[in-house]
């Protein structure tokens, strides 16, 4: 068995905290508040995310930072645009090598990195692996059956992980395609938030599959201009995730970009919604990413727009419409 921290206590990481504890793993959580880490230790639940689901036992939380950073085995579960702040502190208390298991999902807006580049940058040639697939907390918490990837260029570092996170109820695959991985987890939110806008605007269920299937044709065109194989897309992390979170009532960004479609503002959206929504900031990374690759992104763009520039959602989707006809594939992808 192993110890291993799990650092950020919203409701993923309190959800695969308690996954690893019910494998049988001294599992550190740490929390940012001193006080949240205290009712978990005495209620045996997170008060402020997935109440009502009772944590393994084999969870401890802390809020000192100190604590946490001695296992050797770390699990960032905290906003994309929280961790290279958090690894630049922790990295200066620690001569720990750990082995990190990023399980975030989103895309750095000021150096446009996926979360293994922010690692990279941060903390070396440090053992780097990703965690993505369709899991949403508040189903892998009731132990109800999901299957996710964890990709690695380390094919042992990989199946180490997958080893630790799996049981009968969670099904876990391995992977070398660390950038697939990360796009596919990390593009799908922005899709999500324009498949809540056309939910809210009752435009159907052809448009929402037509949203689906052009949102991965854009995931696809970004992960081939960055490396990843396309076959990884139309995997768990790529299509299995877009899915779950074009469609799931759990799902934040989907959330999001409901309350968007009826109007509300994003300061209003984000502060009812009470967690994060990475599409919300991935969508400005990729603005950049897709500049700097030259790929053009029409969903991403309108969704950019409508959360940052006052586009109205009609006009948005009279831009996606109205564009010029084209064939499905592009003319590299056209294999027959
Ligand atoms: N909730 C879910 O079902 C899933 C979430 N994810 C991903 O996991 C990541 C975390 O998501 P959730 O747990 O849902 O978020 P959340 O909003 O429930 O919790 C985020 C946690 O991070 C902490 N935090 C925020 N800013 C921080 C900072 N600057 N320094 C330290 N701690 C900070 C918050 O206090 C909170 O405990 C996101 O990238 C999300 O896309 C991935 C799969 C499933
Ligand atoms: O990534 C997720 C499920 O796989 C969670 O998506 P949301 O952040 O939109 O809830």
């Amino acid at each position: 068995m192993e110890n291993v921290s799990v650092f950020g206590a919203g409701s993923w990481g309190t959800a695969l905290a308690s996954l690893l504890g019910q494998n049988g793993h001294n599992v550190t959580l740490w929390c940012r508040r001193a006080d949240q880490a205290r009712a978990i230790n005495v209620t045996g639940e997170n008060p402020n995310y997935l109440r009502g689901h009772p944590i393994s036992s084999n969870v401890t939380a802390t809020n000192k930072i100190e604590e946490a950073v001695r296992s050797p085995l770390w699990v960032i579960a905290l906003p994309t645009q929280a961790i290279r702040g958090f690894l630049t502190d922790v990295a200066q208390m620690t001569s720990v090598r750990p082995y990190i298991c990023n399980v975030a999902k989103g895309i750095e807006i000021k150096s446009s990195s996926t979360v293994s580049g922010i690692v990279r940058d941060v903390m070396g040639d440090v053992s780097y692996s990703v965690l993505s697939g369709p899991s949403h907390a508040e189903e892998v918490i009731q132990d109800l059956p999901t299957a996710v990837v964890v990709a690695s260029l380390n094919c042992e570092v990989a199946e180490r992980w997958q080893a630790m996170f799996s049981r009968p109820n969670f099904r876990v695959y391995t992977s070398s395609d660390v950038m697939g991985v990360e796009i596919g987890g990390a593009v799908k939110n922005v899709i999500a938030i324009a498949a809540g806008i056309a939910k809210a605007m009752g435009l159907g269920d052809n448009a929402l599959a037509a949203l689906v299937s052009r949102g991965l044709a854009e995931i696809m065109r970004l992960g081939a201009k960055m490396g990843a194989n396309p076959l990884t897309l139309a995997g768990l992390a790529g299509v299995g995730d877009l899915v779950v979170t074009c469609f799931s009532a759990h799902s934040r960004n989907l959330r999001l970009g409901l309350a968007i479609g009826k109007g509300k503002s994003m300061a209003e959206a984000i502060s009812e919604l009470g967690q994060v929504a990475e599409g919300a900031y991935t969508v400005k990374a990729l603005k950049e990413m897709g500049r700097k690759v030259c790929e053009e992104l029409p969903i991403v763009d309108a969704v950019y727009d409508m959360l940052y520039n006052d586009l109205a959602p009609e006009e948005a989707l009279n831009t996606l419409l109205l564009r010029d006809l084209k064939p499905e594939l592009p003319p590299a992808m056209q294999w027959m």
